[in-house]
């Protein structure tokens, strides 16, 4: 009984105002706990006070959804975000948890035992929840699914406000808590491709702010991947498949792939490492493509080194169809055609280290969206990897000027110093140490190019081959 209900004989007007001045009463001490409660349990003291004064509501008709774990043939989404969703909303009364981990998860989670029931409120609704767990005549496995329970009243503001706040706090919670998979392809030479991709967690440390690389570049990067995330509806309107493609460019060491390990760390995206000297032919390749999944990055390192993605022929020499060999031009239009039928939100970065030695069909405008250049150590650079290897103090020593002048004619790379600054923990002897590096580094340097420049005279003095007529045919006829 409420306590309303207990006051039978108090005249209306009475009542009223008890009833004001209690409702004034809570939204007081609501506002105030608001400040100094923890959130999970101000909604349990709430939701016992509520029930006590007005457990009229207990007499409303009230409606029961059953969400199950299957939706026909599929898992049941709002099943799947419920379970997620509902730890969060454990209170001090809940009196049986199920606990566990699994051995790469770093902290212990809770989830609803059979029969326990979890309160939550949203928008004024107060909503209960139950997990049950029954046994199913005939089949061996029980039948999972949660009660949801409401005043019937609130049926279409928990249809289309409640459910969808669950998935979307779910979806919200489960970014936070991923963890990205790295999936390489087990080797394979069988024709048809039948290699599985093989995962492992990506525990790669890089992320954009330990990465050394031009400060403005860094931003265009972030923004674009920004850009390219909230545009979905955009990129439905203009009729354009919603994808990115990155070249990253540069000598070895200057950070392409920890540039990709920090795209895929901020995205939280998997990273599909694709090793296309294991891949034989354009169906291989599609077959391979098509068993990625959404909200991934597709990685084809050093591009350039790969010698079928110099080719560009539809048609071989010897009248071979291009679907039997891997070809350049079929990745590309393969990857321009798969995003359109089955893929969505998807990134594609290509790497190389000698970007003037890419087929030009890949640097077509369009083909890649963004080119990276990324770079030789800079002064900026730096002072970034000082931070991260010694301390941001660190770039307040007295040897860091000579350095930074001394690193803007080296040409080294994020790499190199790096391995100089992880030589120890004492500013004075590592930088110390980075200076002498640096002064051989800019005298190899000027060896070498004397060098280079040794061979190329040499070589203009050699004279040129004449081309015969008969060679030019021999060459045609292989
Ligand atoms: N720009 C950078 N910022 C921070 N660390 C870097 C950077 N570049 C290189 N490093 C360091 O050097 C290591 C090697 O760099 P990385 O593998 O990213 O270079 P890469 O450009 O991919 O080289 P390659 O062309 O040989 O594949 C990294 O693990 C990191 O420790
Ligand atoms: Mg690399």
């Amino acid at each position: 009984m409420s306590l309303l209900s207990k006051m039978p004989s108090m005249e209306a007007s009475s009542l009223f105002s008890i009833y004001t001045s209690l409702v004034g009463i809570m939204m007081l001490v609501r506002s105030m706990a608001n400040e100094i409660i923890p959130q999970q349990l101000r909604t349990y003291l709430y939701e016992k006070f509520y029930n006590i004064l007005f457990d009229s509501t207990k007499s409303s008709p009230r409606l029961t959804l059953v969400i199950d774990e299957n939706w026909g043939i599929t898992r049941n989404e709002v099943f799947n975000a419920a379970s997620t969703y509902l730890p969060t909303k454990i209170t001090p009364s809940t009196q049986r948890l199920k606990a566990g981990k699994t051995a790469r998860q770093k902290t212990v989670t809770t989830a609803m035992e059979n029969g326990e029931e979890i309160i939550d409120s949203f928008d004024g609704i107060q909503l209960k929840w139950k997990l049950v767990c029954a046994e199913s005549k005939g089949k061996p496995k029980e039948n999972i699914y949660y009660e949801l329970s409401f005043i019937k009243k609130f049926k279409d503001r928990v249809l289309e406000a409640y459910i969808p706040y669950i998935l979307s706090s779910a979806k919200q919670l489960r970014h936070e808590e991923k963890v990205i998979k790295l999936y390489t392809r087990h080797i394979s030479s069988r024709e048809d491709g039948g290699g599985l991709w093989g995962s492992i967690d990506l525990e790669h440390p890089a992320r954009f702010d330990t990465l050394a690389m031009d400060r403005a570049l860094k931003k265009m990067v972030i923004d674009d991947l920004d850009r390219f995330l909230g545009r979905k509806e955009y990129y439905k309107k203009v009729g354009k498949v919603w994808k990115r493609g990155y070249l990253l460019y540069g000598p070895p060491g200057t950070g392409k792939s920890s540039l990709i390990a920090a795209v895929a760390n901020y995205l939280k995206f998997d990273v599909y490492d694709l090793e296309l000297s294991n891949i034989h032919s354009n169906s291989e390749l599609r077959r391979i493509l098509v068993s990625t999944t959404n909200r991934s990055i597709i990685v084809i390192e050093d591009i350039d080194c790969n010698e079928q993605m110099q080719d560009r022929g539809h048609q071989n020499w010897n009248g071979l169809n291009s679907e039997r060999k891997l070809t350049l031009s079929g990745m590309l239009n393969f990857i321009d055609g798969l995003w359109s039928s089955c893929g969505d939100e998807r990134i594609i970065i290509f790497t190389t280290n000698h970007k003037e030695k890419l087929d030009p069909a890949l640097l077509r405008p369009g083909r890649m969206d963004m080119h990276i250049h990324m770079s030789y150590c800079t002064p900026q650079g730096f002072k970034i990897l000082v931070s991260n290897y010694l301390s941001s103090q660190s770039n307040n020593h007295p040897l860091s000027e000579e350095i930074e002048g001394l690193i803007e004619i080296a040409d080294v790379t994020p790499a190199e110093i790096a391995e100089e600054l992880m030589k120890g923990d004492d500013p004075d002897c590592v930088l110390g140490g980075l200076l002498d590096f640096l002064k051989h580094k800019i005298e190899d340097n000027k060896i070498k190019a004397r060098e280079a420049k040794k061979v190329q005279l040499e070589k203009a003095k050699e004279p040129r081959p004449v081309k015969s007529e008969e060679s030019e045919w021999v060459q045609f006829k292989i």
